[in-house]
């Protein structure tokens, strides 16, 4: 192995309390909110279709004049205890809020900088107010927050001079004590998103990355941090030189899953993607007929696909500059918390199962159960359901999740080789079957193969 100063700090899924909760919560519910979402994606009259918080960039819009939306930054609509009802009946567990994204606007009163909510017509501290009204629904909150920052003037994307490595070190101890004021101000917060950290000026850093890390889990203790923050001795990102994860969880799924055959390996580390509801919009754009809106059902199948490789899926928001929701996200809150109403359980503290993918959908498996949850969104035509189990595990019984007293035909055909009967009939949304299992040697029910 190559000797790091700045590299993984340990190996292995941490198994505290913290990180267990936060495996545990599974669904996430990601805000992207700033003044990126007064214009909403048009400058000038004129619609930019790339990310909408990207639009001070694609409008080339210049920094006094984008600076300047904060004396229009007045969300009149905005109300916290709302939006946590919202994310409550939608079957959140956490909730993910940009404080800062890579306009460097601060959704917080910060005492290290003048351009917050606080320089706004709206004066209150956002933050404060999310992090009550959600943790008061029983919902954790985290901490997304840019190192990448369009406003400062010490920001900088490489180090190329003497100048440069001034300014930046000015800028670093800005983010560094920014940091510091939100773990200490908000300390119910339970992770730290990182972004904005692909520059070279990031990667020439390892050592700042270091510390900040190691200064969250100072101030508090448990606290969870992504993969994107850090970089090592030598400027490799989220898995250091010797290819090991750093950070507490793998946070490089945007907008893209993992494989559930060949990617397999992601189920030996804690991980998590993040999802944006059109192709590619993070924050809200006025126009969402310019790409796949996906649906309900598309995004409950990520949710579950994520679930069932032992993943978090975080699903983003992107509220407009008033502070409510478009139609199309309130929609979708209500028709994945239908659903999560019903069959969260299969959702909740549950983990991969070891078992290989098959057509009909995916497994979960509720965390020290002998329970296995199917959630099947491919309905057979032949009314069976094919099921391969790892040697040792041998089906007991199955039911649909509401229906535990109607058992389901289980058939073994042959080693680890099971057939569950099932009504043909057309589904509007996935269904889950439960079923019991053992340990233990194949029963040998089936009739032995001639020879
Ligand atoms: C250059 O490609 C990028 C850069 C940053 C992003 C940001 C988005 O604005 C959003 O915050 C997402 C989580 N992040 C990776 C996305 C694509």
């Amino acid at each position: 192995a190559i000797p790091l100063q700045y590299g993984a700090q340990y190996s292995g899924k941490r198994t505290d309390d913290a990180m267990n909760k936060w495996r545990s919560n599974r669904f996430g519910q990601f805000i992207h909110w700033g003044l990126y979402a007064i214009p909403g994606g048009v400058w000038n009259g004129k619609t930019y279709n790339y990310a909408a918080e990207f639009l001070k960039a694609s409008a080339n819009v210049p920094s006094a004049t984008w600076d300047s939306l904060m004396y229009q930054f007045n969300p009149v609509k905005f109300d916290a205890k709302q939006w946590a009802k919202m994310a409550k009946k939608m079957g959140v567990k956490y909730m993910t809020i940009t404080t800062k994204h890579h306009e460097g606007f601060c959704l917080w009163p910060s005492k290290y900088t003048d351009f917050s909510v606080a320089g706004s017509p709206y004066k209150k501290d956002i933050l404060k107010q999310l992090v009550e009204a959600y943790n008061a629904e029983g919902i954790d909150v985290n901490f997304y927050y840019s190192v990448l920052d369009w406003h400062h003037p010490d920001w900088r994307n490489d180090i190329k001079s003497p100048q440069d490595s001034v300014a930046f070190k000015r800028y670093l101890d800005f983010a560094y004590n920014q940091l510091k004021e939100l773990a200490t101000n908000y300390p119910t917060v339970k992770a730290f998103w990182f972004d904005g950290t692909w520059d070279n000026s990031v990667k020439k850093n390892g050592k700042w990355t270091y510390e900040v890390e190691k200064m969250l889990k100072e101030v508090s203790p448990g606290v969870i941090v992504n993969s994107r923050l850090r970089a090592d001795d030598y400027g490799k990102r989220h898995k250091d030189s010797n290819g090991q994860l750093m950070g507490d969880y793998e946070s490089g799924y945007e907008r893209r899953l993992p494989d559930p055959v060949t990617d397999t390996a992601v189920t030996r580390w804690d991980w998590e993607a993040c999802m944006t509801i059109p192709e590619n919009q993070w924050g809200y754009h006025k126009d969402w007929t310019v790409s796949h809106v996906k649906s309900p059902l598309e995004l409950l199948e990520m949710l579950v696909h994520t679930t069932s490789m032992g993943g978090n899926f975080l699903l983003n928001f992107g509220p407009t500059g008033n502070g409510d929701f478009r139609k199309e996200e309130l929609d979708i809150a209500t028709v994945i918390g239908n659903w999560m109403g019903k069959y969260g359980d299969a959702i909740w503290n549950c983990d991969y199962a070891g078992m290989k993918k098959e057509d009909w959908g995916y497994y979960t498996k509720k965390k020290n159960s002998n329970q296995l949850n199917m959630v099947v969104f491919n309905w057979p035509s032949s009314g069976l359901l094919k099921v391969r189990t790892p040697r040792g595990m041998v089906l007991d019984k199955a039911s649909f999740v509401d229906a535990k007293g109607n058992a389901l035909k289980v058939e073994e055909i042959a080693d680890n080789q099971y057939l569950i009967q099932v009504p043909v009939k057309l589904y509007t949304s996935p269904q889950v079957i439960q079923v019991d299992f053992h340990q233990g040697a194949t029963n040998g029910k089936y009739q032995k193969a001639k020879t």
